[in-house]
């Protein structure tokens, strides 16, 4: 099994950066160099046939990298130019340096948008405009070059972040959409949860010779797994029977909403549990048997009929097309105070906002999984705030009902005591009905086989989503949640 990678905040990214310097025994110049030329190496490698370079250069060392990255350019006779956004002779120390640099190696500078050709299809754009060092809005005279570098024909390179994506969460406003993102020293938390994903393109990272024993000297923010680094179940001994890999049960379908009750049960049946219980309204239970017979489907009309079929599982999965209404919460009432790990979901988590029914309730064996209107509701707060820092509002949900929390999106956060895992995995296909239902239930599934809550939340989302991407290999419009099924099981092994 692989460690996981450690995600860091950009204040974490510069103590690296100082701690690099002071090991290698190199002037902070050096390392620009080696930012700019590794940059420059994966321009050349993504785009071999471009035909002219423009590097829009901001004031601090994000805009040194990019002055090195224009005077590699000029020295293998690509046409270049640099946009410097603060003009040159106000840079100072390494920034300075660099920027004399590229002047040497015969680069044009200039000063103002209207002196910049626009950049066409076969123009290579590199955003070194802000990096680590950018914090709060962005000011105007970067904001128009973002809307430049974003309205360009060009393809676009951002050095280190995406100017105007937050590196500590992943939040932006106006920000640079780019191709590719060549990061250095630390991989930032910001380019792989909130907007992150969306405006990173391919990120690359490059440790410019940081010792990989410095990494452990400065506390990330998270943690970064991925199908090599979560825990995998164990191959079944061949002497295996059922008991041995869990009983299931799924809590939800009200009227309306069967399908989603049956979507979790069929794949946590698929993610490999022994046994899998359905209670769902009455009118549900031919579809069930006829979609899934291997499913024993109970009727039930009230949380009393739900008692007796909470002796039985091993877990239960409660939420999937529960509803808002009192049949739902009567049976949240009653299952999210069973003695089993449970994994609450959907309308299990919007009841538990509303903190009518199992109010104050903190278990250590439980898994939340909120999508972002979810984890608002569960917050008391607004989606954009829940935007604005999806890692802390998934450790806050975490904080106020305990256990496990897996805060849903493009980069998947799990909050849970030991700290904030985050899973990139999955694709937009992904962005229709039925999805969470399917997480639940695998990681119900999981739990089930013995995973710890954390260990089934980790293995579950990083399988929810391949599973995805490998059912989107036919495209990802028209993705349908029950598409992922077979993937689910052939990934589980
Ligand atoms: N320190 C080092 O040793 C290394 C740093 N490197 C590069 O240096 C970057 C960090 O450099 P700096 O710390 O100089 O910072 P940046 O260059 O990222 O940003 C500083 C500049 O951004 C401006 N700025 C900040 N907030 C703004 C806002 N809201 N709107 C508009 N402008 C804003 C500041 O006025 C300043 O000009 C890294 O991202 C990386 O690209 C690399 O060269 C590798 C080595
Ligand atoms: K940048």
């Amino acid at each position: 099994m692989d460690t996981p990678q450690p995600l860091y905040s950009a204040k974490s990214v510069r103590e690296l950066d100082r701690r690099t310097i002071a090991a290698l025994k190199i002037p902070s110049i050096a390392l620009m160099k080696r930012a700019g030329r590794a940059a420059f190496v994966h321009l050349q490698q993504r785009w071999p046939d471009a035909k002219r370079i423009q590097v829009f250069c901001g004031g601090g060392n994000n805009g040194g990298d990019g002055y090195v990255i224009a005077a590699l350019a000029a020295q293998k006779q690509i046409p270049v130019v640099v946009f410097a956004c603060v003009e040159p002779q106000k840079l100072k120390g390494d920034a300075l340096e660099a920027c004399e640099y590229a002047r040497r190696e015969g680069v044009h500078i200039v000063t103002s948008l209207a002196e910049l050709d626009s950049a066409d299809g076969d123009t290579v754009i590199v955003d070194a405009l802000l990096g680590t060092g950018f914090a709060g809005e962005l000011r105007a005279p970067v904001g128009h070059a973002v809307e430049r570098i974003n309205k360009s024909m060009g393809a676009v390179l951002a050095v280190d972040i995406p100017s105007g994506l937050s590196a500590d969460n992943g939040s932006a406003g106006q920000a640079v959409s780019a191709d590719l993102t060549v990061t250095f020293i630390g991989r930032k938390l910001g380019l792989h949860c909130g907007r992150g994903p969306a405006l990173c393109g391919q990120v690359v990272y490059e440790n410019l010779g940081a010792p990989e024993s410095l990494l452990a000297e400065v506390e990330p923010l998270a943690q970064r797994f991925d199908g090599a680094s979560v825990r995998r179940l164990a191959p079944r001994a061949a002497d295996s029977y059922k008991n041995q890999f869990g009983h299931v049960l799924v809590v939800g379908g009200d009227s309306g909403y069967g399908g989603a009750a049956l979507m979790a049960a069929e794949s946590a049946a698929r993610s490999g549990a022994g046994l899998i219980s359905l209670a769902t309204r009455p009118e549900h239970l031919a579809a069930a048997l006829t979609r899934c017979p291997e499913v024993m489907a109970h009727p039930v009309i009230s949380g009393q009929e739900l008692e007796p079929l909470l002796e039985g599982p091993d877990v239960i999965a409660v939420g999937p097309g529960l509803g808002r209404a009192p049949w739902g919460e009567q049976l949240l009432a009653r299952a999210g105070r069973a003695e089993v790990p449970l994994v609450l979901d959907a309308d299990a988590l919007n009841t538990l906002a509303g903190g009518r029914v199992l109010a104050g309730l903190r278990r250590d064996d439980w898994v939340l999984t909120p999508h972002l209107g979810e984890a608002a509701r569960l917050l008391g707060c607004d989606v954009a705030e829940v935007l604005s820092d999806p890692r802390a509002a998934a450790s806050a949900i975490q904080q106020k009902f305990s256990g496990v929390v897996i805060l849903k999106g493009a980069g998947t956060l799990i909050a849970h005591d030991g700290g904030v895992d985050l899973i990139n995995s999955g694709n937009p296909g992904m962005a229709s009905g039925g999805m969470g239902d399917l997480l639940t239930g695998i990681v119900a599934g999981l739990i089930g086989q013995h995973l710890s809550p954390l260990e089934a939340a980790r293995l579950g989302v990083w399988l929810h989503g391949e599973a995805g991407n490998r059912a989107a290999e036919k495209g990802q419009r028209g993705l349908l949640a029950t598409d992922l099924l077979p993937h689910i099981r052939q990934l589980v092994d």
